[in-house]
């Protein structure tokens, strides 16, 4: 079982999405950026960890999701959603293909990782009771 922690970051009413490249697991599937917890690391220091990698940019995560189980061949995943405040810096495409600032009514357009499609389903009904 793979631990991965993912980045719902939200900035103007918008959120964060990146596309996995051709050379990664998942190709050209779009994703919550984050990566696998490493030992000794709290989810939090992970997420921020990850991103700064990925992305370089800061993130606090501030509110945990309920977490994703989902089998891939060969590895079963477990994915931890965290919203997260965007605390600065620019996008810089370490790995990924492509990001995309996205409204929530466009999420479900995307062709996504499959373990983040219940994410996505929860994160809108989220959306919807904030009004
Ligand atoms: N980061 C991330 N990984 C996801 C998401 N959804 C999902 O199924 N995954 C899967 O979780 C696993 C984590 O992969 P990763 O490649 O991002 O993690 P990492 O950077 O720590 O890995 P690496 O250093 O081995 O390349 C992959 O199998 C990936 O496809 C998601 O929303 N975000």
């Amino acid at each position: 079982m793979i631990e991965v922690v993912c980045a719902i970051v939200e900035q103007h009413g918008r959120v964060l999405l990146t596309q996995r490249s051709e050379q990664m697991r998942e190709p050209m599937l779009w994703e919550f950026p984050g990566g696998k917890l490493e030992s000794g690391e709290t989810e939090q220091q992970a997420l921020v960890r990850e991103i700064k990698e990925e992305l370089g940019i800061d993130v606090e995560p501030y509110h945990r999701l309920e977490p994703v189980q989902h089998p891939y061949p060969g590895h079963t995943v477990v994915l931890i959603p965290y919203l997260c405040q965007y605390n600065g810096g620019v996008i810089n495409l370490l790995e990924h293909r492509a990001y995309r600032w996205a409204t929530p009514g466009e999420l479900p357009g995307f062709n996504w990782c499959p373990a983040d499609v219940p994410i996505v389903e929860t994160y809108l009904k989220l959306v919807k009771n904030r009004g």
